[in-house]
């Protein structure tokens, strides 16, 4: 079966046809500079990629209704209407991907693959939010965590590039893109994660605050400032953009080698959160086996790992300096002596979906 994914980040769309056996027939990565923006022109092209078997769309939010991937139909689609407006940067391009698919390819299969599934294990301490009961259960209110596609694919591909059990394993999973979250994984189980009821939570991002205080969005209504403003300055014009004008990490690592004062203050305040959340992980766990590095900040930036890695030596991380900075894809990036191993792995949601799609289908005929 050739299964076309559509990975829509708020960067980026990324499409791949994956053949059965997992090898990748074409992949096309289009940058988008805040996807919700932009659909229209990235998706012109889906109707001249060859006719997949079925098609995986990421949907980063599957609410309280879906823990595993799900064949679409009507009734499905109007779920996953409902559930746009908790990711705006993302949903909206996953739901206008799925009209163009049913229009190009109107009798392919086509199967949702939700960021959140993975994080269906959190523990409910970890999970849920000290707020009114009423509106826990109403709103389904509660800590989902997100690019779960790719914790859990980076997760599985580390234990086996260490040459380790999965259920052994105690991991936090950086993945560091445009959008980043961290998950504690143990024995392949995510039990934290940074993210929580939108993919607004947690580490300072290219054009996203991560956690702020709640009384901020608060003070700032009761001051004039309009809800949707707020919607658009917390979703496109906050993070590294707010504090040094780019959210792209190679121009500001390259300013900050070149002593630029905003670009060096960006990058303390992103490592300041990035350190204090990564603790917090390994606190969940209970310890700490694994650093795994992925995503386009993740797999590219050896100051990055350099910076986390050096931030977390008391608790046993360390790295081999030529493996950090010569790792091209998938490598193991820590001595063989390193009380806490750390690993690179090349996100591969694509995979990922592409199996979610084949476990989807397969349920439906049985
Ligand atoms: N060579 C590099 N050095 C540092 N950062 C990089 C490099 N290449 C890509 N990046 C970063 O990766 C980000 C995109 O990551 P990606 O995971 O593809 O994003 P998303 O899926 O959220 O759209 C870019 O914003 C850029 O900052
Ligand atoms: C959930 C999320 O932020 O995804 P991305 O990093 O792909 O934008
Ligand atoms: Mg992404």
């Amino acid at each position: 079966m050739r299964v076309l994914t559509v990975n829509p980040g708020s960067s980026s769309v990324k499409f791949s046809l994956v053949e059965a056996d997992d090898t990748v027939r074409a992949r096309v990565e289009l940058s988008t500079g805040g996807a919700d923006r932009e659909a229209e022109r990235v998706l012109a092209s889906v109707a001249r990629l060859p006719r997949p078997d079925a098609v995986g769309i990421r949907f980063v939010h599957g609410g309280r209704d879906y823990t595993r991937p799900v064949v679409i139909d009507d009734e499905v689609a109007e779920r996953l209407h409902e559930l746009a407006d908790l990711a705006p940067l993302h949903q909206p391009l996953s739901l206008y991907a799925l009209g163009e698919i049913h229009r190009a390819f109107p009798d392919v299969p086509t199967v949702a693959c939700f960021d959140t599934a993975f994080h269906a294990t959190l523990p409910e301490a970890a999970a849920t939010y000290a707020l009114p009961a009423e509106w826990r259960e109403r709103y389904g209110l509660r800590r989902y965590g997100f690019h779960g596609l790719s914790h859990a694919y980076a997760a599985r591909r580390a234990a086996e590039l260490l040459g380790a059990d999965l259920s052994d394993l105690r991991m936090v999973v950086c993945h560091l893109g445009a959008g980043a979250s961290l998950a504690a994984v143990a024995g392949g189980r995510s039990v934290d994660t940074t993210m929580g009821f939108t993919p607004l939570d947690g580490l300072v991002m290219a054009t996203r605050a991560g956690a702020i205080d709640p009384g901020i969005p608060l003070w700032l209504l009761a001051h004039g400032v309009p809800a949707e403003e707020l919607r658009d300055a917390f979703e496109h014009r906050s993070g590294l953009r707010a504090l040094a004008g780019t959210g792209d990490m190679r121009t500001l690592r390259s300013r900050a080698a070149a002593h630029d004062e905003q670009a060096v203050s960006a990058l303390a305040v992103y490592h300041h959160r990035l350190r204090g959340q990564a603790a917090a992980m390994t606190a969940a766990l209970g310890g700490l086996d694994a650093l795994v590095f992925t995503g386009g900040v993740g797999e590219h930036a050896p100051e990055t790992r350099r910076r986390l890695a050096a931030d977390l030596a008391y608790l046993g991380a360390r790295l081999d300096p030529e493996r950090n900075d010569a790792a091209r894809g998938d490598s193991v990036i820590s001595p063989p002596d390193a009380a806490v191993a750390a690993v690179v792995v090349t996100a591969r949601e694509d995979l990922e979906i592409a199996a979610g799609v084949r476990s989807a289908l397969i349920r439906q005929v049985q």
